[in-house]
């Protein structure tokens, strides 16, 4: 293992392909090592752009124009940040030996679609999962949901390209379908894609189960787990996370065996974010994201490593070590505006909370609500320190610039 140095012939160079919250800290783990890091998004300014040694503004689902900036840039890793990546360019490089895609161009592009790590995890791995099917037509997903085999209702609608909830519906009863259809339709990031209809799982809570796949001393792939991290979520995306989650020891067992089963098929180094549904001992999988997950952002005070590190770590072939150092719990700030150029009132009284911290992204323009900032808490217990966390988002105020 051998780490070069930046902005000269021998650097080591890592392309982010998503440069949001999430990237924008892997980035600064990365070079803290002394990497060269050229950060990409849809648009200028974005977090990781501001941290990263170049930063590019492209349109990621162009294969044409994401394979000249990697032939200009030639980085020795390319990391997916967001799911919405002309993956088929990542496998061709792969194939070509050009870059190594992390985890792995198969993992990218099976999880960009919720039909293909669904058709993985359930019918190639026999994991349990919610009852689904897949449609392309408002008189599918009728389909779908009655008859015998059907999910019946409640049940939800998601476009099969899609996350942070974007375009989906949980429907109640047979008058929601239209609504659904065409809520999917118009939020997903393809028109005339298909949706899946997923069966609603009566959960006890929820969990991301950060996984990490890294060198063991053998140079042999590793995979460790972090503690549970328990989250809560309003239409789809994530409003406070925390670690640790507690669980049965047969649930976690459970959770654990179904994580590896998934991480093992989709193979390479890195952290995987494990969405799993619990009740009692029983758990069902959900999703898996290839990279950090934003309800890891808590990892930032809970963890000697944060999930940031982990990743950084583990793609580079260093050693890792996911033990938990506190509970502690995060809290996001929303913009709450339609607005370019915010500013943010109260953090001298949200940083008087004891044992946090904020984190604001720097994110150029504002929307009711999209994620501009985290709080995040350390506590003796998970009680104390998600009273925390709230306490501190809820004292930084997003004002117009
Ligand atoms: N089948 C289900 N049964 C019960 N709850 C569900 C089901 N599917 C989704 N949910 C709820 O909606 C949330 C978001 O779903 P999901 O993770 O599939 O969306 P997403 O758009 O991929 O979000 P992200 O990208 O943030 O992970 C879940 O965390 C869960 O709270
Ligand atoms: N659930 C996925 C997730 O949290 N992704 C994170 O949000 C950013 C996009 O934010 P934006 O939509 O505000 O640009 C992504 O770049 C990533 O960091
Ligand atoms: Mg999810």
């Amino acid at each position: 293992m051998k780490i070069g140095t930046p902005n000269s012939p021998t650097a080591t160079r890592v392309m982010l392909l998503g440069a949001g919250e999430l990237g924008k800290e892997v980035i600064i783990a990365l070079q803290r090592y002394g990497v060269e890091v050229i950060a990409v998004d849809r648009y200028e300014g974005a977090p990781g752009h501001q941290v990263a040694h170049r930063a590019h503004a492209v349109d990621m689902t162009d294969a044409g124009a994401l394979k000249a900036l990697i032939a200009r840039e030639q980085p020795h890793y390319i990391v997916p940040e967001i799911e919405a990546i002309a993956t088929d360019a990542l496998a061709e490089i792969e194939a070509s030996g050009a870059a190594t895609v992390i985890p792995t161009a198969r993992a990218v592009q099976l999880t960009m679609n919720r039909e293909g790590i669904r058709r993985l995890a359930a019918e190639e791995l026999g994991l349990p999962t919610s009852k689904y099917a897949f449609a392309s037509s408002a008189d599918e997903i009728r389909k779908a949901i009655e008859g015998n085999k059907g999910t019946g209702y409640p049940c939800f609608v998601k476009p099969v390209m899609s996350s942070s909830g974007k375009g989906q519906s949980l429907l109640k009863g047979p008058d929601d379908v239209d609504k659904a259809w065409d809520y999917a339709e118009a939020a997903g990031r393809v028109k005339g894609a298909r949706v899946i209809v997923e069966g609603f799982i009566d959960f006890e809570f929820e969990i991301t189960l950060l996984t990490v796949r890294s060198k063991g001393p053998s140079g042999l792939v590793e995979t460790s787990f972090c503690d549970p991290i328990g989250h809560v979520q309003q239409s789809g995306d994530y409003v406070e996370s925390w670690q640790p989650q507690p669980m049965s020891p047969t649930a976690l067992a459970r959770a654990r065996d179904i994580a590896k089963a998934v991480t093992d098929s989709l193979g390479g180094l890195g952290i995987f974010g494990v969405e799993l549904f619990v009740k009692g001992d029983q758990v069902w999988f959900s999703e898996v994201s290839p990279r950090p997950h934003d309800t890891g952002l808590v990892t930032l005070v809970t963890q000697h490593q944060s999930e940031f590190e982990l990743h950084a770590r583990a793609l580079l072939g260093l050693p890792t070590d996911t033990a938990m150092a506190s509970p502690g719990a995060s809290a996001v700030i929303y913009g709450g505006m339609e607005e370019q150029g915010i500013a943010f009132e109260g953090l001298d009284e949200a940083l008087r909370v004891p044992e946090t911290e904020v984190r604001l992204f720097g994110k150029p323009e504002s929307f009711a609500r999209r994620r501009m900032g985290v709080a995040v808490a350390r506590g003796e217990t998970v009680a104390e320190a998600r009273a925390r966390a709230k306490e501190a988002a809820s004292l930084v105020r997003p004002v117009k610039g």
